[in-house]
């Protein structure tokens, strides 16, 4: 865990990036630091590898004070991924990755192995081991940049707007290959954006800040979504939270009725349609119970009925719901 106690950065000439900020960042999840521009998100991030020094406070990890840590030792020991990626222009890809592990003194095969293995871990081609940054695509270049950070097998994961740079679609996969990453390695990482979809999408748990560096709220999206700590919360988070917030939540909960005789069941046991008019029109979607509410609806509102279907593992219905049964699903 790291652990942030009233901790404020105040730069020279006066300005206050980081104002009284306590919180704590739980281990082998991700944290997403978010909020407008200065708000001190980088600032934040950057006192954790103590690339910039605290004015007050205490920042530990794992209990440990990190003023107690010599720099350079505690940065080798956490990943640190920026914008743009910042790749060495003239090392290869390969020789990027092994940064630190030859800042380490391993030697050049086993440093070599563990670039090569990184490479198709974050879903990079190996035939890319041997260019340089210049002859990668931007989306690529972060991909190294995250392969880079990963090298020395670090505890901690540092991402300052890893994905900003990169078009929409080439993001969107980042992030999707960040959490599959994620579901691999299970480190503590402690991403930075402006953007408050990327923060709910990866987030287990968002910092929102406000600018002047004070903490609005931290909590996980789902109860950011649902119950946002204050107007400015509410606002930086935009419109639909109470759609987006259905992502979140599971089906689970959702009280089901009893498969009605209009439902048509196959051979197999599985609904195939519903009978309306003495004619059989097609099912819709179906959901399961650890689905997210957001299958649920998905599943009433493409049924010909208006009633969703919930199957079990085998995909046989286990019961129906109608659109009453989102009513209040935020509030629980
Ligand atoms: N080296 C510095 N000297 C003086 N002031 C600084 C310095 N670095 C940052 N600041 C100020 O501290 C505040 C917080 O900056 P920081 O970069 O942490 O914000 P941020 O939320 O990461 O912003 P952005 O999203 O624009 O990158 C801003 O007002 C900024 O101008």
């Amino acid at each position: 865990m790291i652990e942030f106690d009233q901790v404020t950065k105040r730069y020279p000439g006066g300005t206050v990036a980081v104002d009284d900020l306590s919180l704590r960042i739980p281990s082998n999840e991700i944290t997403v630091f978010v909020g407008p521009s200065g708000c001190g998100k980088t600032t934040s991030l950057r006192m954790i590898n103590r690339t910039i020094e605290r004015s007050s406070g205490v920042i530990s990890i794992d209990g440990e004070d990190i003023n107690d840590r010599d720099p350079v030792t505690l940065r080798r020991g956490i990943g640190y991924v920026i914008q743009h990626a910042g790749l060495f222009p003239h090392r290869t890809v390969a020789d990027n990755i092994a940064t630190v592990p030859k800042l380490l003194g391993w030697d050049k095969r086993k440093a070599r192995a563990t670039a090569m293995e990184l490479i198709e871990r974050v879903g990079l081609d190996p035939k890319l081991a041997d260019r340089y940054p210049a002859q990668l695509s931007g989306g690529q270049q972060q991909r190294v940049g995250v392969a880079r950070a990963l090298a020395a097998d670090p505890l901690i994961m540092l991402m300052d707007e890893p994905f900003s740079a990169v078009d929409p679609i080439v993001r969107h996969q980042l992030q999707e290959e960040l959490l599959r990453l994620q579901r691999d390695i299970g480190k503590t990482i402690v991403f930075v954006t402006h953007d408050i979809d990327e923060a709910i999408k990866l987030g287990d748990n968002v910092a929102v800040l406000r600018v002047g560096g004070k903490l609005a709220q931290f909590a996980p999206p789902a109860e950011l979504l649902a119950n946002p700590a204050d107007d400015f919360v509410e606002s930086f988070i935009g419109q639909d939270r109470g759609y987006r917030a259905l992502t979140f939540l599971p089906a689970a909960d959702l009280p089901l009725e009893a498969v009605p005789d209009e439902l048509v069941i196959d051979a197999d046991g599985k609904p195939a349609g519903w009978r309306v008019d003495g004619e059989v029109k097609p099912l819709g979607a179906s959901f399961q119970r650890s689905d997210s509410l957001r299958a649920a609806l998905d599943s009433v509102l493409t049924s010909p009925v208006g009633h969703g279907v919930c199957v079990d593992e085998g995909g046989k219905p286990v019961g129906v719901i109608g659109y009453a049964a989102f009513s209040g699903a935020l509030r629980r």
